[in-house]
């Protein structure tokens, strides 16, 4: 049997982390033969409902699940922490866009930072979910100087799997099938959601679909299906993004399928001419517990047009939390 390691959980007692948690403990993340320590942060008044939380957790008898640390306090929380899911934070309602959370939500990734920086394994894996997610994993990563930036991601792999799904539906495949989807840029509405290095069942799946529907149909509808969940349900996503953290982070730490890729918001180093520094979600092949931005990929000018409006949305959003990146 392995050695536990060490997860934190943030935002523990919200809707997300309600999937969440009990999918890890159950080793979907990390593997069956991997076990866990959660270690579970809130803010105070919520610790009462996270207990609860730690008692259902108690109650499955997960045998992977070796501990549990519940706390307010983000030194607790981070100690040794070897992955750490940034969920907490507060979720955006009907009309909202997901950068009119910048200013209610920042200011805890700076906190998040600092203490990674303090007390988590220098090989820490951090995904953060937390909206606006880009920035706010930019804010975090600036605030822990000691780690490599690379360690610091943001979640696009919930609007790679909606990518896949509408593909899938259009052309009457199975997901399974296809391969290739690419989400370029930041977690919004402007997004670049990129099929044009697709295939379905190895064949290029553009000539498949109609320029109209891709263009006018599909590329809006990932791009706003946020904000058509959080109409219908009256709440943003929660199960499916949980799913999607757990995808990200199992193919960061066991590997991207053979053949495929994955989107990852990570640190840009400069790819595809897209600003060194910020946290851009490119197509991503992870081995040996590492991911690099899948090189040498061909950009139409309508590409690159789309690559660069969701950039340029990126650097305004970087220089309004300024304030919070030393
Ligand atoms: N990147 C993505 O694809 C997605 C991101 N999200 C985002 O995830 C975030 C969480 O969503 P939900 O779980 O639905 O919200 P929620 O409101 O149900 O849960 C958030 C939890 O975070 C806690 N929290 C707030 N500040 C905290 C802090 N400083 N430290 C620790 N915990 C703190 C709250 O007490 C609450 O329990 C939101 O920002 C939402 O917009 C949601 C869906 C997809
Ligand atoms: O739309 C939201 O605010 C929640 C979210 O990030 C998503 O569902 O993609």
């Amino acid at each position: 049997m392995k050695q536990p390691v060490r997860v934190v959980v943030t935002g523990a007692a919200g809707q997300i982390s309600y999937s969440l948690l009990f999918r890890i403990a159950a080793g979907e993340m990390l593997g069956s033969d991997q076990p866990v320590i959660l270690q579970m942060l809130e803010i105070t008044p919520a610790l009462e409902a996270l207990k609860g939380v730690a008692m259902e957790l108690d109650d499955c008898a997960f045998p992977l699940l070796h501990g549990m640390v519940i706390t307010d306090d983000p030194n607790v929380a981070y100690k040794d922490a070897d992955f750490a899911l940034l969920v907490g934070a507060r979720p955006r309602g009907p009309g909202m866009e997901r950068k009119d959370l910048l200013e209610a939500n920042a200011a805890i990734f700076s906190v998040q930072g600092k203490a990674i920086n303090e007390h988590a394994s220098r090989d820490i894996k951090v995904l953060v979910v937390g909206n606006p997610a880009n920035t706010n994993a930019l804010i975090a990563q600036r605030n822990a100087p000691d780690i490599n930036p690379r360690q610091f991601t943001a979640m696009t792999r919930l609007d790679h799997n909606r990518a896949l799904t509408q593909l899938a539906q259009k052309t009457g495949s199975s997901i399974n099938d296809i391969t290739k989807m690419t989400i370029w840029g930041n977690h919004s509405s402007t997004q670049y959601p990129d099929i044009s290095k697709a295939l379905i069942s190895g064949e290029a799946a553009e000539p498949k679909v109609e320029q109209d529907w891709y263009r006018n149909e599909f590329i809006p509808v990932v791009q706003q299906r946020g904000a058509a969940i959080i109409k219908a349900r009256g709440a943003s996503s929660a199960a499916s993004a949980a799913n999607a953290a757990i995808f990200h982070m199992r193919d960061w730490a066991l590997g991207t399928a053979e053949g495929d890729w994955a989107s990852m918001g990570v640190y840009s180093d400069g790819s595809y001419g897209i600003a060194e520094g910020l946290i851009y979600s490119f197509p991503c092949v992870c081995k040996n517990g590492d991911w690099e931005i899948v090189q040498g990929l061909e950009i139409s000018d309508f590409s690159s047009e789309k690559m660069k409006a969701t950039e340029t949305e990126l650097a305004e959003e970087r220089d309004a939390v300024a304030h919070l990146l030393p």
